[in-house]
């Protein structure tokens, strides 16, 4: 099992964390959105789409991968980023290798966000986000806990969608590549329809699995 921690990944130039499973899979997580932007399986098969011309400036969302939607989705609130700010802000990396409840066997990375003055300046809650890489032989399990540790309740949006903008749409996104519409289906678990509303100190998550047994 390895877990290696970059300040500049070889593939983005940026903070992230490679997990290695023994039968050789892979995971590499960003710091910047929590975005698992891949995950190989044990023959070296890349399962993700991740755009060729995707931006790494810590910045911009990483256009592929598996992004974090949070507190809403697309953009009912026009005062708040599309889609949220988790999937544009620098998670930190947790000390602890593995949770209870992780498979025997994961290889597991486990990254957090809690309010801070920017986001407090964007949307008035206090929040705590841990979210868990579980690699294991086959899959690939992340599992999104959301705390509200405001004293009111909020509501939010974290996200089920299959999408792929298609050729017009496509040709549109700078961080695209030309006909890349064509290389993938954009598929995020979540709630969507009707915001939902968490209590204080209530826990909510959400969780999907990824088979690939090659
Ligand atoms: O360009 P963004 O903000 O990353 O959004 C990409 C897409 O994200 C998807 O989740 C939405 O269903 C699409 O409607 C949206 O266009």
């Amino acid at each position: 099992m390895v877990r290696e921690v970059f300040e500049q990944s070889p593939t983005s130039g940026q903070p992230s964390v490679l997990l290695q499973h023994p039968n050789g899979a892979s995971c590499e997580i960003q710091l910047h959105g929590a975005t698992v932007t891949s995950y190989k399986t044990a023959q070296g098969r890349e399962v993700l789409f991740l755009s060729q011309t995707a931006v790494f400036n810590g910045c911009q969302a990483i256009r592929g991968g598996i992004p974090v939607v949070f507190p809403q989705f697309l953009r009912p609130d026009p005062t708040l980023p599309s889609h949220g700010f988790a999937r544009t802000s620098a998670w930190e990396l947790s000390d602890e290798e593995k949770e209870s409840g992780a498979s025997p066997g994961a290889v597991t990375a486990v990254l957090t966000l809690s309010d801070s003055a920017a986001t407090r300046a964007l949307w008035p809650f206090a929040f705590h986000l841990r979210y868990v890489v579980e690699l294991e032989e086959t899959q690939l399990t992340t599992t999104l806990h959301i705390t509200n540790t405001s004293d009111a309740a909020f509501r939010c949006q974290v996200d089920t969608v299959l999408w792929n903008p298609w050729e017009a749409k496509g040709a549109g996104m700078k961080d695209l590549e030309r006909d890349g519409y064509q290389r993938f289906v954009c598929v995020e678990p979540g709630l969507v329809s009707a915001p939902r509303s968490v209590a204080p100190s209530e826990r909510l998550t959400l969780a999907q699995t990824l088979a690939s047994p090659h």
